[in-house]
Formats: structure tokens, sequence, C-alpha cells
């Protein structure tokens, strides 16, 4: 017995730590993996000694209050949600109820409370017993009405998440690499828990409802969807689901597995809940969850394997991350033989050596990650040369997290990134240059300044004699070469490479000299600071790069080459007229759903929410996805076109 408290009380020391760090300080320090693996093994010790530990995590939700935010108590607590990775287990917990089930969406849970038709204040779960009052912050979120018809007390329950586009954006856009977020919900709990609105409201928030009170003049016939649709209708954004029966639940849950891909919002499992609200209220709740609902976790599909080797990838920036090199293994449907360790710090917390056992699992179904090592041998060498250019490599340390790098200026590896960058599609956008073709072509001394890019047509000799490469795609790299010519100059602001200048940032500072490529040049970096949206990094970014004389000389020598294509006057014409599209799924040419709404409502279009025989088009880039979208158009024979034949629609 004493061994097994002694354990309990490790466990909950563990947990707790990982918990402070996983909700306060957004860091992880460990995966979500080990951490429900610790977890269950304390469930385990619990029942075995039939005790529970004071501060056990199977009893609390949630984290200390630690923010300077002020602080208000929930009227009834905010629970956490019981949990299985079984479809079994959902049917027989269906028995013969109607069920919903939605996305388990993965940001930050919180509770809104209209009066007269306006949001009187937002709190978030927090310990569940008391939350964090983040109204203010609630205000700017993108999708919240911001006036109800329904004039009585209105409480809504749901999560607010910032979408994997935006979140891609966003962290490309951050202006120093550390304090880059990892996944949507630190990012999207950073900007929520804080106390400057400014900033909430730059980072495109969304809430998605999944629990509506009571109110006392509308009648829901007993029925959580009746209470969704209601609330829809009222303009909240409900959470995805779809009505279920014992029967139909694991073909439905089949399909939001189909529909992970293409889903922006980010999710870590499912949600089933019964519909009939007596009967689920009858059953009660437990100290940490309530009876009503259950979490469908994503069973994760465990490989085991042996480390091959840790490779260190170098990266434009100057960072080298760890990758981790095994046998391949199959999972969830295709083979996987690397994993990002991310850093110096994830890769000796898992003390890993070549050799090692270890087992990997895909996060979310998506992502590759090392769940564990069993042999833990920690031997594996941190480089002291970079392994691009033999250069001596640096160990930097902030936050607790220790990154590689190489200070090289020169380095080879930033150049093979600088010249990726350069061709990519939201920059210069020439199709065909893979970092292999481009590391040959500078092996061959063909490439060494971003415009030799442009002398490419007078090598064909010696590019038809690599590998991989023949006449009709020498001619074709020309050709992608000569289209690249005529750019716009953001688009050439931005393949220029300078660090924390993403595509967005460039369009602002290009809006703001007007277009001027000579104005910006010579601007200081106090000039750019004035423009919203531009803080001092960026600012010096900027105008340290055209201070140094190689760079203006890089700029000129490719103004000999490319021609910036002046704003045309925006189109007007309205050629959508009357059409209506429905878009779904990442895009790529597009920042984010909202601008290309944007830019078919400007050409006269309609964009709405849900595919109807009203339809005319479905944009979705993954046209064989089974999302109910996809579904739903081809039942109804809509087509579904890509972002490029949109694009294509237009021109
Ligand atoms: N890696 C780490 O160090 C670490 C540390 C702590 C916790 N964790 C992870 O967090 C999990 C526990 O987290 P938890 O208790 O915050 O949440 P949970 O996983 O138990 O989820 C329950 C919550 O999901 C939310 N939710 C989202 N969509 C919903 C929907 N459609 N319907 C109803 N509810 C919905 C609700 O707020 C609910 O409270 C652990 O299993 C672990 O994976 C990881
Ligand atoms: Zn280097």
């Amino acid at each position: 017995m004493k061994d097994k408290f002694d354990r309990m009380k490790e466990l909950i020391h563990i947990l707790s730590e990982a918990s402070k760090a996983y909700y306060q300080e957004n860091r992880e320090l460990m995966s979500n993996f080990e951490y429900d693996k610790l977890y269950d093994e304390l469930l385990e010790l619990e029942k075995e000694t039939d005790t529970v530990l004071a501060n056990s995590p199977s009893v609390h939700v949630g984290y200390e209050l630690l923010t300077s935010l002020e602080k208000e108590p929930h009227s009834s607590p905010m629970l956490s949600l019981d949990k299985t990775k079984e479809v079994g287990q959902l049917e027989e917990w269906l028995g013969d109820q109607k069920g919903l089930l939605s996305w388990k969406l993965d940001g930050l849970t919180i509770v809104l409370t209209y009066q007269d038709g306006v949001l009187l204040k937002a709190v978030t779960r927090g310990n569940g017993e008391v939350g964090e009052v983040v109204t203010n912050n609630a205000k700017v979120f993108v999708n919240l009405p911001k006036k109800l018809a329904y004039k009585g007390t209105l409480v809504i329950r749901g999560e607010a998440v910032i979408h994997y586009s935006d979140f891609e954006r966003m962290n490309e856009e951050m202006e120093d690499l550390d304090s880059r977020y990892k996944n949507p919900r630190n990012l999207c709990s950073g900007s929520v828990r804080q106390l400057n609105n400014e900033v909430t409201a730059k980072r495109n928030v969304r809430f998605y409802g999944f629990s509506v009170g009571d109110v006392p003049d509308v009648d829901f016939h007993n029925s959580v969807e009746e209470k969704f649709i209601w609330a829809r209708s009222l303009g909240f954004d409900i959470v995805d689901y779809v009505a279920v029966t014992k029967d139909t639940v694991a073909e439905e849950v089949e399909r939001f597995s189909q529909a992970i891909e293409t889903n922006d919002q980010p999710s870590d499992g499912l949600v089933l809940i019964y519909d009939d609200i007596a009967y689920g209220r009858s059953l009660g709740t437990t100290a940490k969850f309530p009876r009503d609902s259950i979490a469908f976790k994503w069973a994760d599909e465990i490989a085991e394997t042996t480390l091959k080797e840790i490779e260190w990838s170098p990266s434009r920036t100057g960072l080298i991350n760890p990758v981790a090199i095994f046998d391949p293994v199959e999972l969830e449907g295709s083979t996987v033989s690397r994993a990002s360790l991310h850093n110096i710090s994830v890769m000796e917390e898992l003390e890993l050596g070549v050799g090692d056992q270890i087992s990997v699992y895909k996060a979310n179904m998506i992502i590759p990650q090392l769940a564990e090592n069993q042999t833990r041998s920690g031997d594996a060498p941190i480089p002291d040369t970079c392994p691009a250019c033999g250069g001596k490599t640096e160990i930097e340390e902030e936050n607790g997290i220790r990154t590689l790098v190489c200070p090289n200026q020169f380095c080879s590896a930033k150049k093979i990134k600088l010249f990726s960058h350069f061709v990519s599609r939201d920059a210069m956008n020439v199709d065909g240059l893979s970092e292999a073709s481009l590391h040959k072509m500078m092996n061959k001394g063909l490439l060494n300044e971003l415009y030799d890019l442009f002398t490419l047509k007078d090598h064909m000799e010696e590019i038809i004699e690599m590998e991989g490469f023949g006449e009709k795609s020498f001619h074709n790299l020309v050709d992608a070469v000569e289209r690249a010519r005529k750019v716009t100059l953001p688009k050439f602001l931005y393949s220029l490479g300078i660090a924390n200048v993403g595509l967005s940032n460039a369009k602002l500072i290009c809006r703001y000299f007007e277009d001027d490529l000579d104005a910006i040049r010579n601007a200081d970096a106090d000039d750019f600071t004035v423009i919203d949206g531009i803080g001092p990094v960026i600012g010096d970014a900027v105008s340290g790069y055209f201070r140094l004389e190689n760079n203006r000389q890089t700029v000129d020598g490719l103004l000999q080459y490319v021609e910036i294509e002046k704003k045309q006057p925006e189109k007007t014409e309205k050629i959508l007229d009357g059409k209506t599209f429905v878009i779904t799924g990442s895009l790529e040419h597009y920042e984010n759903r909202k601008q290309l709404q944007e830019q078919i409502e400007l050409l006269g279009g309609k964009a709405t929410g849900s595919v109807t025989k009203k339809t005319d088009y479905l944009i979705n880039n993954n046209k064989n996805s089974t999302s109910s979208k996809n579904k739903k158009a081809m039942e109804l024979s809509i087509p579904i076109i890509t972002e490029e034949e949109f694009m294509d629609m237009i021109k």
C-alpha cells in the first residue's frame, strides 16, 4: 500500500506540473499521450486503493488561476468530460436515445452571458469553479452576434478557437521565433487570457457554442438540437454536429475521422450528447464529469519501431531542428518514418539514443509524434557543427527551452531556404524548383545570387544533364521563371526573405508607402512603426535589410529582370452576379475564408455557410474529401471546385 501511495503522490505531482505548464505557460512538458497514460495509471491506483489523495487531477479540472485577470465563480461548475476510445462504447452509451455528435473543439472553454440582447460577460472555465473574466476580449471575437433579437438572460457555453489557417498565417508572421505558438490552442489561450483586447482583435478568435442554457420563455420541446437551432437563428455559430442513433453513430464517427484533414477548426476528438434534455439531467454528474455527454478520443494507433538517427534540419532562420528518423511503420493508413522533435529540450526529455526502441503515433490522427522511448539510452549527440555549412553551432535557451542554431550568416542551408522561399507560391511563384533541384544547381555554381534564377535559361546544357531534369522540364522551368518576372510589390518584398516579414506585413508596408519601393528602401526603422500592425522588430528588420550594401545590390540585380506590376484598379465587374458559393477546407491562395468571401462579394457573388439547393459552387481544394459538405454537394450535383479553378473563373 505504501508504495502505491508514494507512486500516487508522485503521479499527482508530475501531472500537476504538466497541467500548470500546459494551461498557464502554454508549454508542454510531455505529449498528451504521455499525460493521458500517467493519468490512467493514477486512476487505476485510486481504484485499487479505494483512495483519492489531495489535489488529484481525477477530481479537479483545468488550471490554477494565476493571471491578473479579474476572477468570477461559476453558477454551476464547469466540468470535464468522461472519455472513451471505443465506438462500441458510444453505441452502448446511447442505447435507444437520440444523440448529437460534434467535434470536440480544442481551444479555450468560455461561458457567455447575454442580457437585453448584448454581451454582459464572458468567463473562462478556469479551474471549473472559478474562471477569469474576459468580457472585453470576447467582444472582439469575429463571429459573435453584437446584438440579439432575444432580450432575456441567455447563458451559452462554448469553445473559443483559432482556425488552423489563421494560426499558420499568424505564426508565420510572429515577430520573433521564440514567441511562436505550438498549436492553435496555445495561441487562442494566449490571445484571450490577457488584458489588452487589441491583441485579441487581431487574432481572429471564433466562438462555437456547444451548450445553450434554458430560457424561460422559449419551449425547446426537451431537445438539445432545438436549442442549437434556436441559438443559430439568433446569430451564434454552433459546433458542427450531426444527429445519431446507436445504429448510425459508428458511420458518423468514421465520417468525422475522414473530415479531420480538411477541418479548419482544431479538434481533439468528438463529443456525444443525449438530445433528450430531461433524460440527460436525470443522470446527474460525477465530481468531474456530467453524465449527459461523453468524449470520444481517437484511439492513437501506436507503432513500435527503432530510432535510426536524429537528423538535424537547418532552416532559413538559422534554427537547426532535430527530427527523429526511424524504421518505417504504418500509422492511420500511411507509412511514417520521421517525426519532428521540435527542439533540444524535447529530445533530451525523451533521452533519445540511436538504436533505441521507441513508440510513435499520430497526434489527433495527423502529426507523427514520439510517444515514448523504452530504451532511454540518452546518448544522441548534439552536433557542434552545422550540417549544412560546417560552421560552429550554438545552443540558445529561452523560457527553459533549448534550441540549436547556426549563427553563420552565409550558411548554405540559409541560402537554399532563401531560394526556396524566393520561388515559393506566395513569393515569386516559380513552379518546379524543389530544394533538391536548387541544391544541385547551387553545387553547379548556377545559383549564387537570387537574380541568377533569371539566367538559368542560358544554362540548358548543364541543367538537362542533371538528374531528374530533361529538356521538357528545363523548358517548363524557363517558362515558369519567365512568368514569374511580373510580380506585385508586396510579393516581391516578401520574396526577399527579410526576417519576420510575412506576406500580410509586406502588404501593409506596401500599402502605406503606396507601392513605392524606393521610399521603402530609404525609410528608417521608425518610419515603419507608424503603420498599424507593424512593430519595431519588423521596422528594424526591413530598414536593417536595406542598409546592407549586399542586399541593395541583390535588389538592384533583381530589378533588372523583375517587372513590378502596378496595382490594377480593382476589378469590380460583377461577373459572379447571382452566384452562391460555399467555402470549406483549408485555403492555399487566399489567406483565409474571409478574404475569399470578400473577393466573391466584390464580384457580385455571395458566400454562405452551408450547401443547399441554392448553392452554385462548393470551393474545396480537397475534392475527394468525404466531409459532409462535399457529400451534400455531390448529392445535389453541385460542382466542387478548387481555389485555382475559382481563380480561373474570375480571371
Ligand atoms: N500534455 C500535457 O502536459 C497536458 C497537461 C494537462 C492536460 N492535457 C490534456 O488535456 C486533457 C484534459 O483536458 P480537459 O479536462 O481540459 O478537457 P477534456 O479533454 O476533458 O475535454 C472536456 C472539455 O472539452 C470542451 N469541449 C470542446 N468541444 C466540446 C463539445 N462539442 N461539447 C462539449 N464540450 C466540448 C468542454 O469545455 C469540456 O470541458 C488531457 O486528457 C490531456 O490530453 C495535457
Ligand atoms: Zn550553417
